[in-house]
């Protein structure tokens, strides 16, 4: 074992024994900053060490956007690619039937979403066990994350696999932190809340800071939820915000109750991709968290084009946008453009080319003369 996991081990051990409370705040503080620096360095070894590097499964990204399959081995991604897509990945009883990433592709509202089937992922994947990291480092790419579950295996499996990706900077269903973070010349580390209920504490970041060698900045809390977690994946600075779904495969093998009890549970879709059980539900589930925005053109004097929507992703959806993913020279020529929809004040409105677009709203460019 390398001394990097060994540390972290003694790390993890020390946290484990540390009642948390006032009094160890800031040590414990302090060790989650020690954690965040070494899990940092065993995926960005040091130059010159060679390989081990987290790199990704060289699968360039075709159509609006992806998803990844992420599982244990014989969870039955390979069979949800194959019914969702058509195509064929191996399927077997056997575990690790998939050696590499396989890609397909699914039509949806008019989309065309890229589905990646990725070997299954063990215990210590994220410490390059198996082929770990460039599953987890392609799962990174993912717009959504579609994280397989055997639903005849406990529901454990579900935080194991949750733990590999954190380790790797992957944070499920999780907004980016409400948390400004300035570094300056002096002065200190200070911190100031914009809202009440604040529980991270001064002295909190200060420490924290310390164990980073920052002794001047400024924390601005924007958020009473936020944590001393989410200051460190501040500074860290590579962390990646996914949402994910867990979909519980395999529910023709088991009763009615279990069901019932998986039912309850947020962001869960009970599938059986053998039998192809809810599948329509997985891809509306999947759709929502995907927050796609489809656009519709409308040539003058036609009627707009309802077939082939263009496709625009939430936090880029300007007309700017639009304009960018037709032809890249139609920006040069935008006079402005007239928009039907849920954006526009009137029907239609003439905006500019930083107007927000919405789902399914219709666009006319026009353009100068
Ligand atoms: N009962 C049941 N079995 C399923 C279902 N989906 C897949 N299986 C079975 O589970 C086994 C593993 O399926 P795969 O699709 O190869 O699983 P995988 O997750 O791709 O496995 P690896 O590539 O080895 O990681 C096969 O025997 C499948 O027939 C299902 O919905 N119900
Ligand atoms: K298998
Ligand atoms: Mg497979």
């Amino acid at each position: 074992m390398s001394t990097t996991i060994v540390k972290i081990k003694e790390i993890e051990e020390e946290m484990a024994r540390t009642q948390k409370n006032k009094a160890t705040e800031g040590h414990l503080g302090m060790l989650k900053a020690k954690l965040a620096k070494l899990k940092r360095e065993l995926f960005e070894p040091a130059p010159g060490a060679g390989g081990g590097k987290g790199e990704g499964f060289d699968v360039s990204k075709t159509g609006d956007c992806r998803i990844g399959l992420v599982g244990f081995p014989s969870v039955g991604k390979s069979t949800l690619l194959n019914k969702l897509t058509g195509t064929f990945s191996e399927v077997a009883s056997y575990e690790f039937t998939t050696l590499t990433c396989i890609p397909g592709v699914i039509r949806f509202n008019g989309a065309k979403i890229q589905l990646l089937d990725l070997p299954g992922i063990i215990e210590g994947a994220k410490d390059g066990k198996g082929r770990g990291r460039q599953v987890i480092s392609t799962a990174r790419t993912s717009d959504v994350i579609l994280i397989v579950l055997d639903s005849l295996k406990p529901i454990t499996h579900k935080q194991l696999i949750e733990k590999e990706l954190d380790g790797f900077g992957i944070r499920l269903n999780k907004e980016p932190p409400k948390l400004d973070f300035r570094r300056k010349e002096k002065g200190g580390v200070s911190m100031s809340t914009m809202v009440p209920g604040v529980t991270l504490t001064l002295e909190t970041c200060q420490t924290i800071c310390k164990e980073y060698k920052i002794h001047n900045a400024d924390v601005m809390v924007k958020d009473a939820n936020v944590t001393e977690d989410d200051l460190i994946d501040v500074i860290e600075g590579n962390r990646i915000y996914i949402p994910a779904i867990y979909v519980c495969n395999k529910i023709d093998a088991i009763t009615l109750e279990e069901l019932d009890v998986l039912d309850k549970l947020p962001n869960y879709c009970p599938i059986s991709a053998h039998l192809e059980w809810n599948l329509d539900g997985l891809l509306d589930q999947a759709w929502e968290k995907l927050a796609l925005v489809r656009i519709y053109t409308k040539p003058k004097g036609l009627m707009p084009d309802y077939g082939e929507p263009v496709i625009l992703k939430k936090d880029r959806r300007t007309v700017e946008d639009f304009c960018n993913r037709i032809h890249r020279s139609l920006l040069k020529d935008f006079k402005y453009a007239l928009v039907w929809g849920s954006s526009a004040k009137h029907k239609p409105q003439r905006v500019g080319k930083e107007h927000v677009l919405e789902d399914e709203d219709v666009v006319q460019i026009v353009k100068k003369v």
